[in-house]
Order: C-alpha cells, then structure tokens, then sequence
C-alpha cells in the first residue's frame, strides 16, 4: 500500500497540493495517534508540513519493516533515493511527493537527513544484532535523529529576544543537538516497546554488550526470560532513554514558541510509555505498552503549562 509507484510515474496525473497534504494528514492520523494529536495543536501552516515529512518517513521505514518489506532490496531504496532527488529537483513522482515539494519551497530543509534516514533503513536490510550502544547510536540517529532535524527545520526556533537591541549581532541559539535528543530518545523508547515483536523477527536492537553486563543472554530474550537480571537490564535502559529526553527538553524553550506545545506533548506522551514499561514490571516480550487515550488527552494540559512557563 506504501511502496513505490510500479509504472513510470511522470505519466501520471498527480493529485493537487491540497489532496496529497490530506493524503499525508489521513496516513498520520492513521499510523500516528500520538505524533498526529501533536501535530493539532501547531499552526496549519506547520502542521501539514510535518504530515508531509511523516509520510515520507513512514513510507520509507514501511519499505524496510512494511507487508511488502520481503521484496525490499538495496536496489529498492536506491530507486527510492532517486525518487528523493527528483523531489528536491521541484518533480513529485507521486501522490505524496506533491506535499513534499510543497513543503521544500516554505521550509529551507536539506537532503542529508532524508539521505541519512535511507541508509538507516539500509541498515535493517543486513543487519539485526548491534554489538556497542556507538553501534546502536547510529542507526538511530539516522532513522529518528534525522526527524528531529527536519521536523526543527519547519518548527523554527524562537527570534524574539535575539532582536531586542543588547542582543545585536549575535545569532539565536539552534537547539539542534536537543532535537536530535528527541529523536533517539523516541527511537530508543520504541526499541524497548518492541523488544517482543522485534525478537520474533529474529532482531534484537539492545545493544549486545549490555546484555552481557547482565549477564542475560541473546537465548534467553528470544524465550523472553522475564527475571530480574532482565529487569535490571530494562531499568539501564530506560535511564539512558531518559537521558536523552532530559537533554531534548531542555532545547524545547528555544524553538518557536507556537511550536513549545506541541513537542512538550510529544516528548512527555512518548516518555510515558518508558512508565508503561515500569508498570507492567518490563513485560515487553508479550505485552506492548501503550498509553491510554484518556491519559494522552490528560497530559495535553500539562503539556500547555511547560510550554508557558519553561
Ligand atoms: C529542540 C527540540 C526538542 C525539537 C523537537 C524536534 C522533534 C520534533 C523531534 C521528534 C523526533 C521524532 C518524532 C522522531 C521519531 C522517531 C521514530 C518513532 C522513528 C521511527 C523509526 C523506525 O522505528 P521502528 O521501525 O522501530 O518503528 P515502528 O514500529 O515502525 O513505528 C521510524 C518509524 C522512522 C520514521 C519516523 C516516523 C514515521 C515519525 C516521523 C514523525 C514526525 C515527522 C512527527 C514529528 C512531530 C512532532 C509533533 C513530534
Ligand atoms: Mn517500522
């Protein structure tokens, strides 16, 4: 459903601008709920620029992880970067690139991280073990990291105070390491969500030198041996996810500020699925945690507030 077009695609007659953003919104709205009930509460404007990138990123990872993913090949993602090129040329290929070049000509974004989300997709093509958390740092900057640059790039960081005259001459502050921050950290929490499905595709995405610092062997995650060695070995990795959303939120004063709220919701809705984990006593080999709707709808405000007053 996500792949790409079979027959030469500049035959076709392409939706208008309009269709493909709400294309892009209905594939957000349907794969996302969290990341779309954050994208509500930005300006229109932005939000459909992030429905675009969505969509893009979606298709891509459906390429690698999707019902059709058996058929994928390096050749596939290679086809998939020229189909990139040619958007950044200004030539939509599809129904969603049309979005996409839209949102290219409002928003000075790059080609680098697309490019860097592609090989991180790469990655899953031949690889399913990682050996050091470097190995891991990797992959996910490039499939979450990257999100985080282009999603800042349409968010746009706050001018305001660099304006007023003592300020003259210097430049805003660009939270781009804490964005970055945002994305690992949302990167690592699904990696724990996942550790039951992704053992039975054969993958493991903890990094193998803490399973061996818990003593807990890849063996035993495939039986999904739930003890306290496997908790204590979680409990590490939640620390370090934290972490990480310690360091995005700190960046988060420093973007736009009709864009604070949205990605507070963001950080702290995906932050509580690391609570998820701690309630269900690390059961993700059976369980998937999730968060309830009416306790997403409950974090919303509390969400406002930071955005006010931090
Ligand atoms: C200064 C500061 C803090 C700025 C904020 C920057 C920001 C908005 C960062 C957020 C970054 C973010 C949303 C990263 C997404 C990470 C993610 C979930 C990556 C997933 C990769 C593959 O994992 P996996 O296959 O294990 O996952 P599934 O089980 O298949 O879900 C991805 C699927 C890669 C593709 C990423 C997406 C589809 C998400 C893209 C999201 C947006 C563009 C929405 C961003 C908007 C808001 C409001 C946060
Ligand atoms: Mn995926």
């Amino acid at each position: 459903m996500l792949q790409l077009p079979d027959s030469p695609p500049r035959m076709k007659t392409l939706v208008s601008v309009d269709e493909s953003y709400k294309l892009c919104q209905e594939l957000t709205a349907k794969y996302a709920k969290t990341f779309y009930l954050g994208t509500l509460l930005m300006s229109p404007a932005k939000r459909q620029s992030v429905w675009a990138i969505y969509a893009w990123c979606r298709r891509t990872d459906e390429l690698v992880d999707g019902p059709a993913a058996a058929r994928t090949t390096p050749e596939t993602l290679e086809l998939w970067e020229k189909q990139l090129d040619s958007v950044f040329a200004g030539q939509p290929l599809d129904n969603y690139d049309v979005a996409l070049v839209d949102t290219l000509q409002r928003f000075p974004l790059e080609i680098q991280p697309f490019r860097d989300m592609i090989a991180g997709q790469r990655m899953d093509l031949y690889r399913s073990r990682y050996e050091t958390f470097e190995d891991l740092y990797l992959y996910c900057y490039r499939v979450a990291g990257t999100v985080g640059l282009m999603s800042t790039t349409i968010m746009g960081v706050d001018t305001s105070i660099y304006t007023a005259p003592w300020h003259r001459n210097q430049q805003p502050y660009l939270p781009i390491d804490e964005a970055i921050a945002l994305g690992i950290a949302n990167q690592l929490t699904n990696i724990l969500r996942d550790v039951g499905e992704d053992a039975r595709r054969g993958r493991i995405y903890l990094p193998l030198e803490d399973l061996a610092k818990f003593n807990y062997s890849e063996e035993e995650l495939f039986r999904g041996v739930l003890d306290d060695r496997w908790r204590a070995l979680m409990k590490f990795q939640i620390q370090r996810a934290r972490e990480f959303y310690t360091k995005a939120d700190r960046g988060i004063t420093y973007l736009a500020p009709d864009a604070r709220w949205p990605v507070w919701a963001a950080s702290m809705l995906y932050g509580q699925i690391l609570d998820v984990i701690e309630r269900n006593d690390y059961q993700v080999f059976s369980q998937r945690a999730y968060v309830p709707q009416v306790q997403k709808l409950r974090t919303l405000p509390a969400a406002w507030m930071r955005s006010q007053v931090l």
